[in-house]
C-alpha cells in the first residue's frame, strides 16, 4: 500500500521535557490504525504534530505522493491538504438540525453558503443524504442536533469532517462515554470510511480497537514500544509492563 504520511525521526521538548523521541512511523493510503498507549505516552501530541498545531524540535512529517513537508504549513493549510481531526468531545452547532450541519461542512467555496441567496444544488442536498446515510443518522437528518445522543452527536461530527472528504482522519477516542450498541456502529462507519482514505484511532478501549481488526502501534515516552496485530503487541511483555499491567 502507497505511504501517505510519513513522520520520521520526530522530536518535541516541553519545558525541558521529550514528550516526543525520535518518533517514526507510517500511515498507508487506505488504511485504518489504532494508536494506544499510557497517558503521557504522546498520543495528542502527535496529533497535533501532524495538524500542525505543535511543531517538532526535529524530524519530518512527509504527506501524499508528492512528499509535501507539513512542518512547513499551517494549521489551515494542513486541513485545506486532506488532514481532518475529530476531538474527543463533539462539536456540533447544537441549534440547527443534521442536515443543516451537514450542508455547512460540505466542500463548499464558504462564500456560497454565506451568501444571503445561497440554494443548495441538488449535488449538495444528494451528498447531505449520502452522508447522513453513511453515519447511520438518515432518520435524524430534520431533528436539531442538540436532542442527539452522545454517540449520535459523535457520528454527526464525524459526517462533517468526511463531507471536507479528508484523506487522512484523526480520530481522538471516539468510545468514550457511548453506550454498546454506540460503540458498535462507531466500529463500523469508522471501518467503512477507512476503506476509502486513512483513518487513525486514539483509544484507551481495548474491546474498541480489537473490533477495529487493524495494526496497532503502541506509543510509550514519545516513541514506538511495539507494532503489528492486537495480538502481537498485547503479548509484548513490554507492553503489558507500561501499558496493560497497570
Ligand atoms: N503544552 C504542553 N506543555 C507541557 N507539557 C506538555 C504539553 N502537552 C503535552 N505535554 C506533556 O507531554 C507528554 C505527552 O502528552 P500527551 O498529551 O501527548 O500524551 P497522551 O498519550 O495523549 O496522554 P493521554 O492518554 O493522557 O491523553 C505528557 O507528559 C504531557 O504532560
Amino acid at each position: 500500500m502507497p505511504t501517505l504520511l510519513e513522520v520520521s525521526g520526530v522530536s518535541v521538548t516541553f519545558d525541558g521535557y521529550k514528550a516526543i523521541r525520535n518518533l517514526s512511523f507510517q500511515i498507508g493510503e487506505s488504511e485504518m490504525r489504532a494508536i494506544i498507549g499510557p497517558n503521557g505516552a504522546g498520543k495528542t501530541t502527535f496529533m497535533d504534530i501532524v495538524t500542525g498545531k505543535t511543531k517538532p524540535d526535529e524530524g519530518r512529517v512527509i504527506w501524499g505522493e508528492k512528499s509535501i513537508n507539513l512542518l512547513k504549513m499551517n494549521e489551515a493549510r494542513i486541513a485545506q491538504a486532506g488532514i481532518g481531526r475529530k476531538f474527543q468531545r463533539p462539536t456540533v452547532f447544537e441549534d440547527q438540525t443534521v442536515h443543516a450541519n451537514l450542508l455547512m461542512a460540505l466542500k463548499n467555496p464558504r462564500a456560497s453558503f454565506s451568501c444571503l441567496f445561497y440554494k443548495p444544488s441538488f449535488k449538495d442536498l444528494g451528498r447531505v443524504e449520502q452522508l447522513a446515510s453513511e453515519v447511520g443518522l438518515s432518520d435524524a437528518l430534520m431533528r436539531t442536533s442538540g436532542e442527539l445522543s452522545h454517540g449520535q452527536k459523535q457520528w454527526l461530527e464525524i459526517g462533517m469532517l468526511l463531507a471536507q472528504e479528508p484523506r487522512l482522519l484523526l480520530v481522538d477516542e471516539p468510545a468514550a462515554g457511548m453506550t454498546l450498541a454506540e460503540r458498535e456502529h462507531t466500529t463500523d462507519l469508522l471501518k467503512e470510511a477507512a476503506k476509502t482514505r486513512a483513518v487513525v484511532v486514539v483509544e484507551h478501549d481495548m474491546e474498541f480497537v480489537r473490533r477495529l481488526e487493524c495494526k496497532v502501534t503502541v506509543l510509550h515516552e514519545g516513541s514506538v514500544l511495539a507494532e503489528g496485530s492486537l495480538d502481537h503487541v498485547t503479548a509484548n511483555p513490554k507492553v503489558i509492563e507500561v501499558y496493560l499491567g497497570r
